[in-house]
């Protein structure tokens, strides 16, 4: 019997559309590997990963909020509870305000002091927004290693959302930090666009599937008019 949850609170997890749309296509596209280990990068403003097994949602990088896992834009993503402790018993913030600094003004944005867009990062030569997007793709990288351990391997990995969709620097960059695990990213392929850009040989299967959660409730409406 299921535990019920400490005060009704849950392990919600988000992006939930995006992630059903990709494990409705990706069957089309990988075949019988889509039944395999799967993580999914959602990476737009808001950013977050989820582990597949079998098509479905076994663990993702958020939880009760928005503000877990992954750094984002503007959102921190996990950090010490501690230090969320810190601000407010040591240096006085107010909750509002702790929650404002870990909502709007961290990610890519506190870490560059510049933006929160990554077009904006990539074309400025500041050494701080060079910072910022290493460490969010560095994020990305040790997040898939944990979820991979979730899954016990990885088969593909999958980017989605208007950083993972258009974002080759990025996608590369967290690449060549999971090559440890076979993954062999084809550096052309990933310039270029292409929706599938593992090299021929690399153990896993990374692709760029643009998001669509409009098609997805526009299908599940479907369903539900036509029961
Ligand atoms: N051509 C591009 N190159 C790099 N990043 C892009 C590009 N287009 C959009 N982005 C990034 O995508 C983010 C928005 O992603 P999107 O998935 O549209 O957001 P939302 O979470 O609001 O749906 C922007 O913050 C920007 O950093
Ligand atoms: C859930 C979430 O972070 O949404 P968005 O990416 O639209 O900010
Ligand atoms: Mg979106």
């Amino acid at each position: 019997m299921a535990r019920p949850a400490a005060g009704g609170l849950l392990r919600f997890g988000f992006h939930g559309l995006s992630y059903a749309h990709i494990a409705r296509v990706l069957p089309r596209l990988i075949g019988e590997t889509a039944k395999g280990r799967v993580v999914v990068a959602h990476l737009g403003h808001g950013a977050s990963l989820c582990a597949l097994a079998g098509g479905r949602s076994v663990a993702t990088t958020m939880g009760l909020t928005t503000l877990g896992g992954l750094m984002m834009g503007t959102r921190s993503g996990t950090v010490d509870p501690g230090l969320v402790l810190h601000l407010i018993q040591a240096r006085g913030m107010a909750a509002v305000e702790v929650a404002d600094l870990l909502n709007r003004r961290s990610g890519l944005l506190g870490v560059s002091g510049i933006s929160d867009d990554v077009r904006v990062l990539g074309a400025s030569e500041a050494p701080e927004a060079r910072e910022a997007l290493d460490l969010f793709a560095y994020r990305i990288a040790r997040e898939t290693g944990s979820l991979a351990v979730a899954l016990g391997g990885l088969d593909a990995l999958v980017f989605t959302g208007g950083i993972g969709e258009n974002a080759a620097g990025i996608r590369a960059s967290v690449c060549a930090r999971l090559a440890f695990l076979g993954l062999d990213l084809d550096p052309e392929r990933n310039a270029e666009g292409h929706s599938r850009i593992d090299r021929n040989g690399s153990t896993v299967a990374v692709l760029v599937i643009p998001a669509d959660e409009e098609r997805e409730i526009a299908d599940e409406v479907g369903c539900l008019v036509s029961a």
